[in-house]
């Protein structure tokens, strides 16, 4: 028997004339006064995405239900390289938010059609929509602004048990093609003792690095840095692999976690894990105009190092984070209307 198949990526690629319709109704959006990085837009617009092509929503809907696979595609999407302007310096630069207003508004209706959107107040001020682009001096860090160093394999904020199900990337400009790469639990082969292992509370994993020191250079006193120190300083022990043992989820963190004691067995079965994580890998180019999807409870992901410029042509995506239900969270505060956690 030869190895099973590693998963593809299934893609719904839009027409022309569901290209057109998208773009015309992210353009009769343009004019509310709520915008797509803050709360309002989603509690005032969320009907509006049953405007979406059916096809496109019928798409969602059934990698939503199913959960067969760990990441999936929208390609034909409007981008215009021209027309969105050079990439900003810095995630707080507003240069150019109104130039990328419209994909902005598809990124938040797709982030709608597949459930609650929402974001951290410690990352890039609380916006909900995100820049994911290169900054000067981040080169080598784990976070959505490196380029230089290979980004690792992660869960999204796998430290959070009110992390996102589904991690949104919406390709404005790749001129290099650096690929995001992605790994499903579900192709990996484990035995059945390291599958044991990784799923008894034995590991920590720890907030990255972000979710700390952006509110530390500017809002020291906000409450949520405090509640993110005490994750990093004293974690709770946690599963790496969960839910049902046939099929499980998985999070995990590589260079921010640890086994949670002098715990050999731990680290080794967690070794195998990346191993046959990179085994299966598959490499996904986020072109300009297309959507990367990726299930964050089957997938992890991570990216491959590249050469920034720093002249405004670099690599530049957006980030949304959805849940699939924000009645319950488990840990985090969160006022009504609001969809800022911490
Ligand atoms: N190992 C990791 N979790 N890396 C990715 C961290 C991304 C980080 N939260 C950011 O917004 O930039
Ligand atoms: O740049 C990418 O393709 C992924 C970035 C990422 O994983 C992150 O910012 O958390
Ligand atoms: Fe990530």
């Amino acid at each position: 028997m030869g190895a099973p198949a590693i998963s593809a990526v299934p893609e719904y690629q839009l027409s022309e004339a569901e290209a057109h319709a998208i773009s015309m109704l992210a353009k009769s959006l343009r004019e509310s006064v709520a915008h797509p990085t803050s709360s309002a837009f989603y509690c005032e617009h969320w009907k509006e995405l049953v405007a979406l092509p059916p096809g496109l929503r019928v798409f969602f809907e059934s990698v939503r239900r199913t959960e067969s696979v760990g990441a999936f595609l929208v390609t034909g999407l409007p981008v215009d390289d021209h027309a969105i302007g050079p990439t900003p310096a810095h995630w707080s630069t507003p240069a150019g938010s109104s130039r990328t207003l419209e994909h902005e508004i598809i990124l938040a209706l797709c982030g709608l059609s597949l459930g609650e959107p929402f974001t951290w107040a410690t990352l890039q001020s609380g916006r909900m929509v995100q820049d994911i682009l290169p900054v000067r001096g981040d080169e080598h860090r784990q976070n959505g602004h490196g380029s230089t160093s290979l980004l690792e394999f992660h869960t999204e904020d796998g430290f959070h048990p009110d992390r996102c199900d589904y991690l949104l990337l919406y390709g404005l400009r790749n001129h290099d093609r650096v690929p995001t790469v992605v790994a499903s639990v579900r192709d990996v082969r484990l035995s059945a003792r390291d599958r044991k292992v990784l799923a008894a509370p034995r590991f920590h994993i720890l907030p990255d690095d972000e979710h700390i020191r952006q509110l530390e250079i500017r809002n020291p006193a906000h409450p949520a840095l405090r509640v993110m120190k005490r994750m990093r300083d004293v974690p709770e022990p946690v599963a790496v692999l969960f839910g049902d043992p046939a099929h499980p989820y998985l999070k995990v963190d590589r260079p921010f976690m640890r086994c949670a004691g002098d715990d050999p067995a731990a680290a080794r079965a967690l070794g195998h894990l990346m191993e046959e994580l990179e085994r299966v890998q598959r490499d996904v180019v986020v072109a300009p105009g297309v959507l990367l999807v990726v299930d964050n409870y089957v997938a992890v992901h991570g990216r491959r190092s590249f050469v920034s410029r720093y002249d405004g042509t670099d690599r530049w995506l957006k980030k949304l984070t959805v849940r699939r239900d924000l009645r319950r969270p488990v840990l985090s505060s969160r006022s009504a209307g609001e969809y800022v956690l911490y």
